[in-house]
């Protein structure tokens, strides 16, 4: 997984101030109802104190009674709601992060999905931010509250003795050294077991993707292996984050009690010189104690943001992906809008800067109207015209045109809704029929819906199928035949009623009789679109108004199949040997 930390990257707090700041005053509405309900909880000693006192001196308690009962109903109350409110924020903080990031996903450069696992990026939409969760409330409420209450203990110390507290205040200082010494480590472990929780998606997903293969493979104790591993490796280091999380909070303990003994010692110092009375001594002995709490409160927010700003990073890191623009959406053509003309001028590309070019100064132009198929031996770069049409890359050198305008210069939603793809393997998406049917147009009614399915030969299928085009086709349409899927996947696309058709032939799977059912449909769309096909079969090529030769990143040769066999001996190589199924 190649998704890296960069230098730059601002810090994991400013990006989680962004993700709450939409929640703030939900935020600070259940904190104040926390302190609220800390109050409540303080008070009632002081009220305990006058019940007693009433009865020893026989006076009614039932005032002290139902103020009592008051604050213990108001305790429980206010408790129950501020952690609600609290939860419930911290709930819209991870649903906030969840749409941003799935919403930034969708709209990742097909270079970027390239580079990345995508059991990695679900990792990061899903177990990442979940731990926003505890970072919105533990640490952020945490800080916050038990920030608030330090600060007031502390300034009563100041109050009660200031000397005392200067040597509260070295003790604090000495632990905090040494947390700050700790906390990093935190942060690594953290980092650690989340990016193995990655791993592990990604894993996932590359065995779920192909367990058929990796059952005929015989291969599950090498992909158990390696799913245990990253499990394991995921649980190394949270226990290696818990191990210092634990040396953080008792540094904090240690510290206090190590305040406590030193107060008592000094303090002592001062009775005896008379610096202090003995009453002096013994509350500010007992706010020692009670600094305590916060502290503990303030060092368990920042072990659990350490923790969780590992999280913080990776999902920063996914929203750092280079990304489409966002746009609004697409517009189809309407039905009969004129087909599309394209040109490609001297493009030069790679997939990338380390790797060789894939077209070498590729040149050809297609008018509007007709069947261009593409041909050529496996790697020719076939497939990446098609990838370059839609954007999906950009070339590095030469121009792309469709209708004369360069592909840079369309907006990239209106481009991409004038053209249909079908892809070489054909997906289906899990859901029903039709859903995928209407994938790439949602307004699509039942009638064209039914003669796309007539025309594409799927009418035999709907029929058979238990709920008809409401059959769910299972994972990437595991349910439907190979061929079903290819036939889906073309309907799929003439429902668009594209300007221009990108279809990639599949190498086999359709029959005799749906091959040239198929044939007779693409050829019939082509009459009224501009059809560019990747040419497997003779009985493509020979219906082909033209067919661009390829080789090795170049176009060799342009003609008709009866030009080319004598013209170009490359194409009546492929003619010869290399093309499925001679029914022309
Ligand atoms: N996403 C990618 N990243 C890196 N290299 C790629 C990528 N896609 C394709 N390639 C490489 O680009 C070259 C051209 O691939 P392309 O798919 O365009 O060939 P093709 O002519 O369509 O082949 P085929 O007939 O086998 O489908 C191949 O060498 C391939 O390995």
């Amino acid at each position: 997984m190649s998704i890296a930390a960069q230098k730059s990257d601002p810090p994991a707090w400013r990006a989680l101030l962004g993700y709450v700041r939409p929640h703030r005053w939900a935020l600070l509405g259940g904190a104040s109802l926390s302190l609220l309900t800390g109050a409540t909880g303080l008070m009632l000693p002081l009220v305990a104190r006058d019940l007693i006192d009433d009865l020893s001196d026989d006076r009614a308690i039932t005032g002290a009674l139902v103020l009592m009962s008051a604050l213990v109903m108001a305790n429980a109350a206010l408790g129950a709601l501020g952690s609600y409110v609290l939860r419930r924020t911290a709930e819209s903080v991870v649903l906030g992060a969840r749409r941003s990031l799935s919403s930034y996903l969708l709209r990742l450069r097909i270079t970027a999905v390239d580079r990345s696992e995508p059991g990695d990026l679900m990792a990061r939409i899903t177990s990442d931010t979940t731990l926003l969760r505890e970072v919105t409330t533990d640490s952020l409420v945490g800080l916050g509250t038990g920030g608030l209450t330090l600060i007031a203990t502390l300034a009563l110390m100041g109050f009660v003795d200031p000397v005392l507290l200067g040597v509260t205040l070295a003790v604090i200082v000495g632990a905090g050294a040494v947390l700050t010494l700790i906390v990093p480590h935190i942060s690594r472990a953290g980092r650690r077991a989340q990016d193995a929780v990655g791993v592990m998606g990604a894993s996932l997903e590359r065995v779920l993707g192909a367990l058929r293969t990796v059952k005929a493979s015989g291969a599950e104790p090498r992909e158990e292996r390696a799913l245990h591993e990253a499990a394991e490796e995921s649980w190394r280091q949270s226990v290696r984050a818990a191990k210092w999380s634990a040396a953080a909070g008792n540094t904090a303990g240690l510290a206090m009690q190590v305040a406590f003994i030193t107060v008592l010692a000094v303090g002592g110092a001062r009775v005896a010189t008379g610096a202090i009375d003995v009453g002096t001594l013994v509350a500010f002995l007992l706010f020692v104690f009670y600094l305590m709490m916060p502290i503990q409160s303030v060092v368990g927010a920042i072990t659990r943001y350490r923790t969780g700003s590992a999280a913080l990073d990776r999902i920063q890191e996914a929203m750092r992906l280079p990304a489409e623009p966002v746009a609004g959406p697409a517009v189809l053509p309407a039905p009969g809008a004129a087909p599309a003309a394209l040109a490609f001028e001297d493009v030069r590309f790679r997939y990338a800067d380390d790797l060789p070019y894939v077209h070498h100064g590729v040149t050809f132009t297609v008018p509007a109207r007709g069947m261009t198929a593409f041909v050529g031996p496996s790697g020719a770069g076939k497939t990446t015209v098609f990838s370059l049409i839609e954007r999906f890359y950009e070339p590095d050198s030469g121009t792309i045109t469709l209708d004369g305008r360069e592909l840079a210069d369309w907006e990239l939603s209106r481009l991409r809704s004038s053209i249909g793809y079908v892809e070489q393997d054909a997906p289906v998406l899990s859901g029903s029929l039709r859903d995928n049917l209407l994938l790439g147009n949602r307004e699509a009614d039942d009638d064209e819906v039914a003669r796309v399915v007539k025309t594409t030969r799927l009418d035999g299928l709907v029929a058979k199928l238990p709920e008809g085009l409401d059959t769910l086709v299972g994972h990437r349409g595991t349910k439907l035949s190979g061929g079903e899927r290819q036939r889906v996947a073309i309907a799929r696309a003439l429902l668009r009623s594209p300007r221009l058709l990108l279809l990639d032939e599949a190498t086999s799977q359709l029959d005799a009789v749906n091959e040239a059912a198929l044939r007779d449909t693409v050829a019939d769309v082509a009459r009224t679109t501009t059809v560019l096909v990747v040419a497997h079969r003779l009985s493509t090529v020979t219906t082909a108004d033209r067919i661009v030769v390829m080789d090795a990143g170049r176009v060799r040769a342009v003609g008709t199949h009866r030009e080319l066999v004598t013209a170009d001996p490359l194409y009546a190589e492929l003619a010869a040997t290399q093309f499925l199924a001679a029914g022309g």
